[in-house]
């Protein structure tokens, strides 16, 4: 039977256990606001991922996540690993708990309780477009999706050095620059092959993202050309570039305009596929992937997310309304 209450998704670990100590404040706001809801939290890394395909079987389809960008991708790649309902009819609504919360930048959603929840209950929806990410490893093909960004190269290992400092408890915009730092120091770039729809290209890399949305690392416009329901990817290449030539585009990293710096190459693509003679570090949504060939695809609209404000969409007629029920 199809449930018309929201299911909340808490991941008490999110923002530094933050989701744990304000487990009772959002359930405290959500009932102020008058949102039926039914809450149940993630008990140990990936449940997420058990959890929303468990919940989608349940008759959930609107599912508030409380957590940040590694959450939610947990909930999207449930929610594409079951087969009780196409993702079209989930609509995903956040309050955001996370340390980076990227994903809601792209969606003009404060990174406030008493705000987001007010987003939800406006309940303006897009259908977003969804990545698909296909990694072949010498003995199993892995599938993930994504719905923000997956970065390659040293974004990856800055991010992996970031889930490890979150996960001793360290929080904020630190977390990012103490891992930009320590990883800049051991990172070596690489030789690679990547091709966009096909075409072939090679660099040697220092690193790439692959963008739905545009930000990543904690409020960085890696992808500022990104449209997250255009049916395409942004793809931000970056050259081997010096200590120097980070630093100067530094500031430009949080509003973009790093990407006119010539060590940098943007592409717009339905598919991408990176391949190199040793597997390159990859990340998706700030979550690490397992090293191998990666293909990266665009499924365009795919699941209905609640969204603040519209200045970053296209506006195309596949970004249809889909009323909550
Ligand atoms: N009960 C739990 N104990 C430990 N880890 C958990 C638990 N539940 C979920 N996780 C893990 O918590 C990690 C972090 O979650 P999430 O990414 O949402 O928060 P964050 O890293 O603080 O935010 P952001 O990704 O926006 O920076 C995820 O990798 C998830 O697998």
């Amino acid at each position: 039977m199809i449930q018309s209450d929201w299911l909340v998704i808490l991941n008490p670990h999110a923002g530094s256990r933050r989701g744990a100590h304000d487990k009772g404040k959002i359930m405290k706001l959500l009932k102020k606001h008058k949102i039926n809801f039914h809450m149940v939290t993630s008990d140990y890394p990936r449940h997420a991922i058990s959890l929303a395909g468990e919940m989608v079987a349940a008759g959930y389809r609107n599912i508030i996540i409380a957590g940040g960008d590694g959450t939610l991708n947990e909930v999207v790649n449930g929610v594409f690993q079951q087969d009780n309902c196409p993702p079209e009819e989930v609509t995903i609504g956040m309050i955001p708990v996370g340390t980076g919360n990227d994903w809601i930048r792209t969606f003009g959603i404060p990174d406030e309780y008493k705000k987001a929840i007010e987003i939800i209950l406006e309940g303006k929806t897009i259908r977003q477009d969804v990545g698909k990410i296909t990694i072949r490893r010498p003995t199993e093909t892995v599938t993930r999706y994504f719905m923000n960004m997956a970065g390659f190269g040293f974004d990856a290992m800055t991010a992996a050095r970031a889930n490890r400092l979150k996960d001793k408890g360290k929080s904020g915009i630190r977390v990012y620059i103490h891992s930009l730092v320590s990883s800049y120091l051991s990172y070596r770039s690489r030789r690679l092959r990547y091709f966009v729809d096909e075409k072939p290209f090679e660099t040697v890399l220092f690193s790439a993202s692959v963008g739905i949305g545009k930000f990543n690392g904690g409020g960085m416009m890696q992808a500022p050309g990104a449209i997250p329901d255009n049916g395409e990817f942004q793809v931000t290449v970056i050259r081997r570039i010096g200590l120097w030539g980070i630093l100067r585009n530094f500031t430009g990293l949080y509003n973009g305009s790093f990407i006119q710096d010539k060590h940098v190459t943007t592409h717009t693509a339905r598919q991408i596929r990176f391949e190199s003679d040793k597997p390159i570090p990859g990340e998706s949504d700030g979550e690490t992937l397992k090293r191998g060939h990666y293909t990266l695809e665009i499924l365009p609209g795919k699941i209905n997310v609640i969204y603040g404000n519209d200045r970053y969409f296209s506006r195309q007629p596949h970004a249809e309304e889909h009323p909550l029920k």
